[in-house]
This record gives C-alpha cells, sequence and structure tokens, in this order.
C-alpha cells in the first residue's frame, strides 16, 4: 500500500475520525499513567463509592478512588493487551497459512484440514477454554485470546496464498530455482499483505472486546491491576447507585474498538480488497511431439510420451495424453492448437511446473542432456533455472508487483551464480537495454506497474537472458497485447533467438503468428500431437484439423462479404474422448477406420500426421473450405 493509498484512506470522513480516535488512544496510553496513575490508585476513605461531582467527574469506586483517572490510566493495559494478543493472533496465523505452501501436497491438506477444523469452533468458546487451561490472569488472556483468533487469520493467509501462488510470477519464481522460505517470503507474502493487514486491524478492535469481556468475567486482568473490562465488572456491581461508573469504561471498550475497525475498514475500502482473477493457464512451454525426427542429437528438449492427468471422484482424465516432442538447438517450434489442447500443460510439465494436484509421467524428459524424470535435486533446478526462460501470457501478472523490475531480474543471477546484488542489479539493467527498454538505469527501479504492457513483457524477455538460455518458451505472448505492441514482442523474440542462438517454442492458437515465425509447426488437438510439420509444408497440410485452422485464417483474397471459416463442433473434454481418433466427430473424411488411434506417422520429408486419411493435395487460398472445417 503506498502513501497515496494511505493518505486517500485517512482522507475519507470514516478514515479521519478512526485516525483522530486511534491517536488520541495512543496518546493516552502513553501519556495516562504516567500524569494520572499515581492519583488513580489513591484512595481516598472520606468518599466512597461517590457518584459524580465537581471533584471526581464519573464518582468513586468502592476504596474511593476516581473512576475518570482510572479509565484514562486503564487505557495502556486495555491496548497493549489486544494489541499484544493480535500479535500473537497474526503470528500463529501466519505460520497456519504459509504451512500449505511449505509443507509437500499431503501434508499441506493436513494443515489446511486442521485449520478449518479450528476455525469452525466459536472464538469466543475457543478464548474461555484457553483461558481456563493458561490459568487466570493478563498472560493466560492474552495467550487465549491471541491463539483463538490464530485459525481465522490463518484461512484468510492460507486462502490469499493460494490466490497469488498460481500467478506466472510465482512461476517464474520456481522456475528460477526460488527456494519455498524464499518463495513465500518475498514472491507471496508481500503480495497478501494489504488484506492481511486490513484484517489484523479488524482483530485488533475484536480483541479489545474479547479481552473487556474476558476481564469482566474475572478470567482476565486481576487485582490490584485493572483493564476496561475489569472496571466495567466492578462499575456493574453498583450500577444503580453510580451509572457513569460502568457506563464510562463500557464506553472506552467500543469506542476503541470501533476505532480499530473503522479504521480497517477505511484501509480496505482505499485498496478495494481486490481479489485479481487468479490466471488461467500461467502459460509457458514447448511441446513438440513426436514427430519429424527421431534424430535427438542436438535437441534441446525431448520428451517422449509425456502424460499429464488429472484424478477425481469420477476417475482419473489426461488433458495431455502421450505427447512426443522434441526441440532442436536454435530452432523455432509453434504449437498450435483449439483452447484446451493441452498445449500449456504440455510446456508446464516440461518446465516442471504442472500443477500439484497433475501428475506428470513420461517415457523419456530431457533438457540440454540431462534426464528430468524422478529428479528434484537442485542441480536440475540450477539447469532449468539457468537455461529454460519462460515468457507468459499475461505481462499483468509475470511480475512480482512489490519487487522493482531490476530486482527481480537480478533474482535468477543471484540465486544461481551467487552474484553480489549489485552485479546482479547491473546486468539487470543491461538486459533491459538490450530488449530496449529505455532508461534502463531509470526503470530497473521501477515497479511493474510503472512499465507498460508490452514494456512488462519486454523486460520478462529480459529476465531469461539474465543467464544463458538454451530454451525460451513462449505461451501466447501477445495475445494480451494489441497488434503493433505484437509485432515489436516478437521482433524482439527473434531477435534474441538469433543473437543468443537459443530455440525458440511459441505457444499460440493463432496458427497464422506462428507460421511467421516458426520453422516448425507442431499442431495439438485433444491432448495429442496430430501433426508435425515444416512451415514451408503448410499448404501440403495432411492432417484434416491442420487444414481446418488454415482454412480459418483469413487473408487478402478473402471474400469480406463471407463470415469467416470456422471448424463445426468442439473439442473433447479429456474426460469424454471417443475411441479412436479424437477428432473424427468434427471430421468430414471420418469413417470406421477412424475408430482405431491413428499413429504420428511420415507423411513426407519432415511431415507427420497422425490420420487414417492424410490429404495429399494443396489446400486451397486460405479462406477456401477444407477437409475438416466448415465453411
Ligand atoms: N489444474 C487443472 N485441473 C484439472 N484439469 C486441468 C487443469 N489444468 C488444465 N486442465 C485441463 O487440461 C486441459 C488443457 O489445458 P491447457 O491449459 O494445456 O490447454 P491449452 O491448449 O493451453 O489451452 P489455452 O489456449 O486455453 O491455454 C484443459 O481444458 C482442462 O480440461
Amino acid at each position: 500500500m503506498g502513501r497515496r493509498q494511505w493518505l486517500n484512506a485517512l482522507r475519507s470522513p470514516v478514515g479521519a475520525v478512526a485516525a483522530a480516535l486511534l491517536s488520541l488512544l495512543a496518546v493516552l496510553a502513553v501519556v495516562a499513567p504516567i500524569i494520572w496513575g499515581d492519583a488513580a490508585d489513591e484512595t481516598n476513605p472520606a468518599a466512597l463509592s461517590q457518584g459524580p461531582s465537581s471533584e471526581y467527574l464519573l464518582g468513586t469506586d468502592g476504596l474511593g478512588r476516581d473512576i475518570a483517572l482510572r479509565v484514562l490510566v486503564a487505557t495502556r493495559t486495555s491496548l497493549g493487551l489486544a494489541l499484544a494478543s493480535t500479535a500473537i493472533a497474526v503470528s500463529i496465523g501466519l505460520v497456519l497459512g504459509v504451512l500449505p505452501a511449505v509443507l509437500g501436497r499431503r501434508a499441506g491438506r493436513l494443515a489446511v484440514a486442521f485449520v478449518n477444523l479450528a476455525v469452525a469452533f466459536p472464538a469466543l468458546l475457543l478464548a474461555l477454554f484457553f483461558a481456563v487451561i493458561f490459568g487466570i490472569g493478563a498472560k493466560g488472556a492474552v495467550l487465549a485470546i491471541g491463539i483463538a483468533g490464530a485459525p481465522a487469520f490463518g484461512r484468510l493467509v492460507q486462502t490469499n496464498i493460494a490466490a497469488v501462488a498460481g500467478r506466472d510470477y510465482v512461476s517464474a519464481a520456481r522456475i528460477a530455482g526460488v527456494g519455498r522460505l524464499r518463495l513465500i517470503f518475498r514472491h507471496l507474502l508481500p503480495n497478501v499483505g494489504e488484506p492481511l493487514v486490513v484484517n489484523a486491524a479488524l482483530m485488533a478492535g475484536g480483541a479489545l472486546l474479547a479481552f473487556a469481556g474476558l476481564s469482566f468475567l474475572g478470567l482476565g486482568v486481576q487485582a490490584p491491576a485493572y483493564d476496561w473490562g475489569r472496571l466495567l465488572g466492578e462499575g456493574l456491581d453498583r450500577i444503580y447507585l453510580n451509572a457513569a461508573a460502568s457506563l464510562a469504561p463500557g464506553v472506552a471498550v467500543v469506542v476503541a474498538g470501533l476505532a480499530f475497525t473503522l479504521f480497517g475498514e477505511s484501509i480496505a475500502k482505499v485498496v478495494g480488497l481486490r481479489t485479481e482473477p487468479a490466471r488461467a493457464g500461467a502459460g509457458k512451454m514447448p511441446a513438440v511431439p513426436g514427430a519429424v525426427d527421431e534424430d535427438t542429437g542436438d535437441a534441446v528438449l525431448v520428451a517422449k510420451g509425456l502424460r499429464v492427468g488429472f484424478s477425481s471422484a469420477s476417475g482419473s482424465t489426461y488433458p495431455v495424453d502421450g505427447v512426443d516432442l522434441t526441440v532442436h538447438r536454435g530452432e523455432t517450434v509453434g504449437i498450435v492448437g483449439e483452447s484446451g489442447s493441452g498445449k500449456s500443460l504440455t510446456a508446464l510439465a516440461v518446465a516442471r511446473l504442472a500443477p500439484e494436484t497433475a501428475t506428470v509421467s513420461a517415457d523419456r524428459l530431457e533438457f540440454s542432456g540431462t534426464s528430468l524424470l524422478g529428479r528434484s535435486d537442485p542441480e536440475v533446478g540450477k539447469l532449468l533455472g539457468t537455461s529454460l526462460a519462460m515468457v507468459f501470457q499475461d505481462p499483468m501478472t509475470s511480475f512480482n508487483p512489490s519487487m522493482r523490475i531490476g530486482w527481480q531480474l537480478a533474482e535468477v543471477t543471484r540465486i544461481h551464480e551467487g552474484a553480489a546484488r549489485r552485479e546482479g542489479f547491473a546486468r539487470a539493467v543491461d538486459r533491459l537495454g538490450k530488449v530496449r527498454i529505455p532508461s534502463p538505469e531509470r526503470r530497473a527501479r521501477q515497479y511493474p506497474h510503472e512499465y507498460s504492457g508490452g514494456m512488462r513483457q519486454r523486460a520478462m524477455v529480459g529476465m531469461g537472458l539474465m543467464s544463458s538460455p538454451k530454451l525460451i518458451i513462449a505461451d501466447e505472448p501477445t495475445t494480451a497485447l494489441d497488434v503493433t505492441v505484437q509485432r515489436q514482442v516478437l521482433r524482439l523474440l527473434r531477435e534474441v533467438q538469433e543473437e543468443t542462438g537459443a530455440a525458440v517454442v511459441l505457444i499460440s492458437h493463432d496458427i497464422a503468428v506462428v507460421s511467421q515465425m516458426c520453422e516448425r509447426i507442431v499442431v495439438m488437438y485433444a491432448g495429442r500431437v496430430v501433426e508435425e510439420l515444416p512451415v514451408s509444408r503448410l499448404s501440403a497440410a495432411a492432417h484434416p484439423y491442420t487444414r481446418a485452422l488454415l482454412g480459418a485464417v483469413p487473408d487478402m483474397t478473402s471474400d469480406r462479404e463471407q463470415p469467416l471459416v470456422t471448424i463445426s463442433g468442439r473439442p473433447p473434454d479429456p474426460g469424454a474422448r471417443p475411441p479412436g481418433c479424437a477428432f473424427a466427430p468434427r471430421c468430414e473424411l471420418a469413417d470406421d477406420a477412424c475408430r482405431r488411434l491413428p499413429a504420428l506417422a511420415p507423411v513426407s520429408a519432415g511431415q507427420r500426421a497422425a490420420c487414417w486419411h492424410p490429404q495429399l493435395s494443396s489446400l486451397e487460398p486460405a479462406g477456401g473450405t477444407s477437409a475438416g472445417g466448415k465453411a
């Protein structure tokens, strides 16, 4: 939360009142015991249990002590204890909240279940329970209220962390090899800080009331010490004789509680407690299914029989179902296919960023000659962190919003090369310059929100250049950008590739974009590769699905009076794929043969298709009908 937001919070009427009240309480807490501490303890046998008078504004208690002074002096104890119990609740809640992210999948689920169970108990009941366990007195009450408030805060942390854990910058940090603890404290918690601060303020108000409740019941502060709750209890005994004696501490509790709550609410309003939509399809990765060349000698990436599955009550589904993908050094490979065909998941699995709930298996999975199968050692993390660069789809979520761009870029160098902070930052400035960010020295010190979308994508490419990438995977890198910026980003990718010799995998649903940029195209449908071919052979695409995709791209010769070509039907859900060729229900050429699964088989040099009826004729100009498409 920036300075401006704090100012806005304080400028709102509610915020201003809350801030004024809190300031008054803070001043009272500091000065009241110093100025009136002794006077408040002074007994006056000549004025026992008196009502309000000019000498005693709120009257006196049973020992003749000035109630008004005691209420003022009790501010310090009441606020101090409430804040102490809030600090305990927040600390334990933070630990409970980050546990699922720190522990493995199973232990993490246990932590979530524990918090859910604890939240189900009313906090006041828990507080009473713990107050009895920890013993009667202020210390016991602080612990009791703190522990009782922890589960609710823990769940808040868990929920907020889960909401940001899928963001691209978290994936980027994971691929960069950032350790779990750093990931939590540098990338996750700072980005859920606002709702946590707001709720901590609200909790402080609640703790104040709870404390007053426990003291009132005699379970909190014990004589001779006193807080508002205790004064309230004492005053209540004589409410018919001197109502002010119980009303005054009661009002103090309510006002202070309100001050905290209103303060929290006004911050919440200003920060909007926004729940940014969790990005779907965190994007990245390659996939070049098993076609064309079985020669994997100079391959930077080899995946054979890659499967990504999810289990549910109704059984397992495999959105990626036996994909083969080989990417050679310096090569540009495009992966195309409709939404849901498994492009992103293939990429994520290769980068070891598949969702935790996914099961990834493969016959072979190698990056730069190193097998990734069954390995989770730091060496593999370092290899991927330094040699694999990812450019994500949404430039809004690619960077940690709470870290300056330069430091985010420098993180990779510091983690994997142990470079000093300055050295890493200097390299970040250099790389930002390389990807044509103007005034890189100044820009490196800015936050992501100060960059435009196109600049963020360029900075993302710059991040990939911090080491010497062997493979750059760009998953729909231009989808969220306008057309001119799209071109700039694609041009930059090409230039970077020429300069570094890195291989590039470009994932897109747009076959036209891919064909401009790539040498080889892999077409995916329903979790499998259905065709693989050099761009130069696109006009001789053999699979009806590839031909339908090409037919759906308008060009200069397309009749603008006619509606655009579409492919009839929709891809099957991963759990309901027809036996045999998954495209058959949408294909005009389908017959009985298509009930069996076709293997990816050579059609011509460098071209393979998984089809029982591969088309050998050249395609009509774009815009015409195609074998599988529907005009
Ligand atoms: N976390 C998940 N849990 C269950 N199923 C998932 C999960 N993520 C993806 N899937 C399934 O995998 C399918 C393929 O997803 P993927 O993101 O790889 O598709 P895509 O081809 O990249 O599409 P898009 O272009 O829309 O990103 C989805 O349609 C969905 O059915």
